[in-house]
């Protein structure tokens, strides 16, 4: 519960939206309550008038609320027994159609409030997404992640607006009906209010049961749709493995799953209705039985009216009574759910950023100082001793074997984690003293894996950077050599890409991913095995266009197709995160053995990259 405290600010920020709910809510259940005290008037004065001659009729108004005395004073002065109860009929809908107006306000302001701070809080969760670094998202699955941000803030919102509005509810109707059947009959009240204690524990112990059953058929759900998911997405591979019975076997296994859990929670909700059916039958029952008896023996002062009276007021304390359960349930999962959002929302990013650091318009110098880094999830040392110094404008090729730790100087250079030891300086600048988002925006990087977003051709390479003209988008094509195949497209670059859109090939993905990178126009531009998915020959021609492009500006490449690397100022190759060979081409060319030496030799001969040296 004292994880909900969280939502404290929320409620503070619609503080007038939910005192009006709260105000509606009472206001709703004043007029409610009204009607059975005009019942019991009607009842009464209908009975007096059929058993006692004359017209001395009994007004008695013990227990009535101060407004429904003045009514029953202003109704009593019409002469006719009809007209009597044509008025006090009449009286009962307008109370009616009071409450149904308040009930519409309340939902107006308390729901209205629940969507308001559903939506706050969404907002909140995506920007901590935003904020949070590369080893949360390692760490977290994609379900996990869309799980915080749709299921967990839903059931929050279930909590500040259905929740609070029947646990406001339950409160006012129980305080004004009893409040009203005391004044009533206080003998009658106790013996009609025995069962409804008993009613609200045994709903709530059904409802527990209920909870527990539903979120098994919540995760059973989930499995079915992970398994489903993934055979539409994997579909290629089932059928190229002939697997298609073998995922129908593993579908129909979870499917079952689901089944049972489902009817197990039918057979749980068939018992539940009949059984607060037959308690609140039990309670009027009690009010008929106990109040009929005071009736006849004169006890009490029971009148045929307060018996009638009493019925309304048992069925109107079912709904808010039997809703008890179902609110509790509603409680926990909020607590549970906000309690997920609470530890989430605190997690503070690795990458501490130096916000207020002045920016600096890097100059494409890039200098490793003696680097140590350890990926912290795996332990994995991925560099060691890692010393390097990039001239301004300087072409770098980075080769080496799989695992070697290529990627991971690009992930330091941005910034995606921290150095353990050592500093990595740019512009004369230890990068981290460096306002991290200013650093990213002045990189060009092209990553391994390529993610396009399911937008047009245009607006994918335009994400490099916002605003772009469309001449820019085209230039940027035409250096990353993908522009032609643009081009062959019937909408050209307004093409959708991605599920909704053209299915483009492993090449043209990685081209575009290059021009959205090189739209960008920064000093420093890093390709981590950009082109590994293109032939030879069209990786030569955009080198050749990118050595013109690349001009002025420092470059580092990580490829595995050393044939290509003839124009680099430097090669680099890189063994269990140290630097193994460097130098020029014909330099490196020149060790006996060398690594380079081999895998240049290999791929001359067209015999595969370095895996197999
Ligand atoms: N995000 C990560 N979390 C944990 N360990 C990682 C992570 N990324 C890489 N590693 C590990 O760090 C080592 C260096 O990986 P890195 O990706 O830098 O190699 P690479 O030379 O780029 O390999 P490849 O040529 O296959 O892309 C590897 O052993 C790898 O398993």
């Amino acid at each position: 519960m004292k994880h909900l405290g969280a939502l404290g600010k929320y409620f503070w920020k619609y503080r007038v939206r939910l005192g009006a709910g709260i105000l509606f809510v009472a206001l709703s259940n004043y007029f409610n309550v009204l009607s059975p005290q005009l019942m019991r008037f009607i009842v009464n004065y209908v009975d007096q008038s059929l058993t006692l001659t004359g017209s001395s009729h009994l007004t008695e108004t013990r227990g009535y609320d101060v407004l429904v005395k003045k009514m029953v004073e202003w109704i009593t002065q019409f002469g006719s027994i009809a007209q009597v109860v044509l008025v006090a009929s009449i009286i009962i809908l307008i109370m009616a159609l009071l409450r149904g107006f308040f009930m519409f306000l309340m939902r107006q302001t308390i729901i209205v409030m629940s969507r308001h701070i559903e939506y706050d809080q969404k907002n909140e969760v995506y920007t901590q997404y935003q904020r949070l670094d590369s080893l949360f998202f390692k760490n977290h699955t994609t379900g996990d992640l869309m799980n915080r941000i749709a299921e967990d803030v839903s059931r929050v919102r279930i909590f500040t607006g259905p929740a609070i509005m029947y646990i406001v509810n339950l409160v006012t109707v129980i305080v004004l009906s009893v409040f009203f059947m005391v004044q009533s009959s206080l003998e009658l009240t106790i013996y009609v209010l025995i069962p409804l204690p008993v009613l609200a524990v045994i709903i709530y112990i059904v409802n527990s049961n209920i909870h527990k059953k539903s979120e098994r058929i919540q995760a059973a759900l989930s499995d079915l749709t992970t398994n489903a998911q993934e055979s539409y997405s994997g579909i290629r591979v089932i059928k190229s493995f002939v697997q298609e019975n073998a995922m129908f076997r593993f579908f129909a296994i979870n499917s079952e799953q689901y089944r049972k859990n489902a009817i197990a929670l039918a057979r749980v909700e068939a018992i539940y209705f009949p059984s607060i059916q037959l308690l609140i039958g039990i309670s009027t029952l009690f009010t008929i039985m106990i109040g009929g008896l005071y009736y006849i023996h004169h006890e009490h002062n029971i009148t045929l009216g307060t018996i009638v009276e009493f019925i309304v007021y048992v069925n109107m304390l079912t709904f808010p009574v039997s809703a008890i359960g179902l609110t509790a349930s509603m409680v926990q999962r909020a607590a549970a759910s906000q309690k997920r959002l609470n530890e989430f929302l605190d997690i503070v990013p690795e990458i501490k950023n130096e916000t207020g650091a002045t920016p600096v318009a890097l100059d494409g110098t890039i200098a490793f100082n003696d680097v140590n880094f350890t990926y912290p999830d795996t332990g994995i040392r991925a560099l060691q001793q890692f010393d390097l110094k990039i001239k301004k404008g300087e072409k770098i090729a980075i080769t080496g074997k799989t695992g070697s730790g290529k990627t991971t100087i690009a992930q330091l250079l941005l910034r995606m984690y921290d150095a353990n030891d050592g500093s990595i300086v740019m512009h004369d600048r230890n990068i981290r003293d460096m306002d991290v988002f200013a650093l990213r925006e002045q990189i060009s990087y092209v990553p391994q894996d390529v993610f396009l977003f399911s937008d047009t051709v245009e607006n994918n390479i335009r994400f490099g950077k916002p605003g772009a003209t469309r001449e820019e988008v085209v230039a940027a094509a035409e250096i990353a050599g993908v522009a032609g195949e643009i081009n062959g497209f019937e909408k050209g670059y307004d093409t959708l890409i991605g599920e909704r859109g053209v299915t483009l090939s492993g090449g043209q993905k990685q081209r575009i991913s290059i021009a959205r990178a090189l739209i960008k126009e920064s000093a420093l531009v890093i390709f981590d095995d950009s082109l590994s998915a293109v032939d030879a020959k069209t990786e030569k021609e955009i080198m050749g266009r990118l050595n013109a492009y690349l001009s002025g500006k420092t470059a580092i490449i990580i490829t595995h197709r050393v044939f290509s690397l003839l124009s680099f100022d430097r090669i680099i190759v890189l063994d269990e995160g140290r630097i193994a060979e460097q130098g020029s081409h014909e330099a490196l060319m020149k060790i006996p053995d060398g690594f380079y030496a081999r895998l240049y030799q290999r791929q001359q001969m067209g015999l595969g990259t370095e895996e197999t040296v």
